[in-house]
């Protein structure tokens, strides 16, 4: 069985990898994932310096998934980059993704300036996407705000580079982010980061769950694996082909896994489902992954990539 995924010119023995925010914020998670059976690795994502985030409670596991609040809270850029040259070092011809996600397009391209003037190898994942910072909206409900930023990067960066993005509900929205995403040369689009500014209530004590935000949080996990699958698929089939799609929520299975993989992912993000249970859901999904391959008849991921079929 080939498990095999190459984005830009790096190949990963299994499409498996964490999300950005979940197993690695700090060193002990880090290795951990590192250590795991996951394809690659990313780090939270960062600002220029550390971040103390939202008050707690601020993620919430909850029946169908999770819900969360952070408010960005990280150890700064420095730790992250030095962490990844750290990883490249010690791992000959292995990379991570390193996750940035400024205050301010000066934030943003700022840490992109240090990233294109170190060592490292690996790819970069700038996240347009983040709910949870008050008074910010997300750059990726700004379509001019975010061509801006990706037309300022490629300006001077050379390095592999992908964005996260949020989940998107309309045509209009895939067609119009899509044409704005195929005029630059991407490594990836990660679809989907959290579903923003959900509820989640109480009923026993008739209240939120999480502290910020009046309890207004981004939902994660089983919840929004119809809308993950969605954005997959909508920009799979939009965007050229060298613009790889990195598939991420609602998956706690091989068979979410290999969903994700019919509607076009390259990579498959574990976010919720990881918090959760841990770095052992890897070995648990490559296995079951592997299963239904072996049922089907496939040898390689390539056989049945993005082959959803219509009706
Ligand atoms: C980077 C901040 C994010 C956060 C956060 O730190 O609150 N939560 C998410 O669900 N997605 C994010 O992108």
């Amino acid at each position: 069985i080939e498990l095999k995924s190459k984005i830009a010119q790096f190949e990963f023995e299994n499409p498996l990898m964490n999300a950005s925010g979940v197993w690695c914020e700090n060193a002990e998670k880090l290795d951990e994932m590192k250590n795991s059976s996951s394809g690659s690795f990313v780090t939270k994502s960062a600002t220029p310096q550390l971040r103390e985030g939202n008050p707690s409670p601020r993620y919430v596991e909850v029946p169908l998934g999770s819900i969360n609040s952070m408010g960005l809270p990280n150890l700064g850029f420095d730790f992250y980059l030095n962490y990844s040259l750290k990883f490249q070092e010690e791992n000959p011809g292995k990379i991570n993704f390193l996750s940035i996600a400024g205050m301010s397009m000066e934030d943003n391209l700022e840490m992109l300036h240090k990233l294109n003037d170190s060592d490292f190898k690996g790819l970069t994942e700038l996240n347009l996407s983040c709910p949870n910072v008050p008074g910010k909206p997300q750059i990726g409900y700004d379509f001019e705000a975010t061509e801006k930023i990706l037309e300022k990067a490629f300006e001077f960066f050379k390095k592999p580079l992908g964005v996260k993005l949020p989940p998107y509900f309309d045509f209009a929205h895939f067609d119009e982010m899509a044409e704005i995403l195929n005029q630059f040369p991407l490594a990836y689009v990660n679809c989907i980061n959290s579903v923003g500014n959900g509820l989640y209530i109480d009923t026993e004590n008739e209240s939120v769950v999480i502290k910020p935000k009046d309890g207004f949080g981004g939902i994660g996990g089983a919840y929004v694996k119809p809308t993950a699958l969605a954005n997959v698929r909508a920009f799979y089939t939009r965007l050229n082909k060298n613009i790889k799609i990195i598939g991420c929520g609602g998956v706690e299975s091989g068979k979410d896994v290999f969903e994700h993989l019919l509607c076009g992912a390259e990579m498959v993000q574990i976010g919720t489902h990881l918090a959760r249970n841990g770095v052992q859901v890897f070995d648990k999904i490559l296995t079951e992954l592997s299963e239904i391959m072996n049922q089907k008849g496939y040898n390689s991921i390539d056989e049945f990539r993005g082959k959803l079929k219509s009706l």
